[in-house]
C-alpha cells in the first residue's frame, strides 16, 4: 500500500471527493471505473486522476479501469473512515442549526457530538439529537474533542477560536468571514460561501464550459 506521507497536499485534498464518489459507485454495485468516467463526474482532468491514483498504489488497467473496492479500502484507511472523529459546533444559529440537522453521517464518520451557544433560549435544547450547552460551560463538555466548527457571529470568531485552542482543539472549520489567528500546531480551514459563489460566477463568465 502507498505511503500516505508521500501524497502531495493537492492530491490529499481531493481524497474526500474521490471517497464520496467511489462509495456511491460501490453502493450502486459497480466494481470498476475508468479515469474518464471519474473525470467527467468529478470535473478533475483524467491525467490528474491517474497521477493521484498512482500515489494510492492503484494502477488502472487499459480497458478495465480501476478496482472500486481496492480504492475504497485505501481511502477508508487513509481518511480514518474506520475511526470516529467527534466534532464540536459553536454557534447554533441559522448555519449551525442546519449542520446539526445534517450532521455529516451520510458517507463518513465525522460527527458533531456536542454544540454550544451563548443564547439562553437555545441552551438545553436538542437539535438533530445533539445537546446544546451554554458556551460558558465549553471546557466542561468539550472533553478531548479536537475538531471544531465555528458558526458564530464574526466578532466572536477570534475569542472563540482562542478558547477552543485553550481547550485542546487542533482543527477548526471556520464559516465566519473572520481570518482567525491560531498557534502553528492548529489547522484552520476557512469556508467563505460568498467567495465561493463569486468564484463560480467568475469562472462561468471567463472560462465557459463547452458541451462535448
Ligand atoms: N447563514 C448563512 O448562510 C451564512 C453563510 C456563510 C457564512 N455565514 C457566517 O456564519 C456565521 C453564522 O451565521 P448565521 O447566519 O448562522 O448567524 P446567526 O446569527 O443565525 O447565528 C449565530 C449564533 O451564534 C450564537 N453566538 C453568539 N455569540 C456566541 C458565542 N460567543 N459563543 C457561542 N455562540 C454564540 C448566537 O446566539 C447565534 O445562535 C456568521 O459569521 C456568518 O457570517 C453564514
Amino acid at each position: 500500500m502507498a505511503n500516505y506521507n508521500k501524497i502531495p497536499q493537492a492530491t490529499a485534498k481531493r481524497l474526500p471527493l474521490y471517497y464520496r464518489f467511489l462509495n456511491n459507485l460501490h453502493i450502486q454495485g459497480k466494481d470498476r471505473v475508468s479515469s474518464k468516467e471519474l473525470s467527467n463526474a468529478m470535473k478533475v482532468d483524467s491525467a490528474t486522476i491517474r497521477r493521484d491514483f498512482s500515489y494510492f498504489g492503484a494502477l488502472g488497467k487499459k480497458g478495465y479501469g480501476y478496482n472500486v473496492d481496492y480504492l475504497l479500502g485505501f481511502f477508508r484507511k487513509t481518511l480514518d473512515q474506520d475511526e470516529n472523529t467527534p466534532v464540536v459546533l459553536i454557534g447554533v444559529g441559522n448555519l449551525g442549526t442546519a449542520f446539526l440537522n445534517y450532521n455529516f453521517t451520510k458517507n463518513n464518520n465525522t460527527k458533531i457530538e456536542v454544540a454550544f451557544d451563548a443564547d439562553p433560549s437555545k441552551v438545553g435544547k436538542k437539535i438533530g439529537n445533539i445537546h446544546v450547552y451554554h458556551v460558558d460551560d465549553l471546557e466542561e463538555h468539550v472533553g478531548d474533542i479536537q475538531v471544531a466548527i465555528l458558526t458564530v457571529p464574526v466578532s466572536e470568531a477570534q475569542p472563540m477560536a482562542d478558547r477552543l485552542v485553550q481547550a485542546g482543539v487542533k482543527g477548526i472549520l471556520n464559516f465566519t468571514p473572520a481570518r482567525i489567528t491560531v498557534p502553528n500546531d492548529v489547522r484552520v480551514h476557512h469556508i467563505d460561501l460568498a467567495v465561493e459563489l463569486q468564484s463560480l460566477v467568475y469562472f462561468m463568465k471567463h472560462y465557459p464550459l463547452e458541451d462535448e
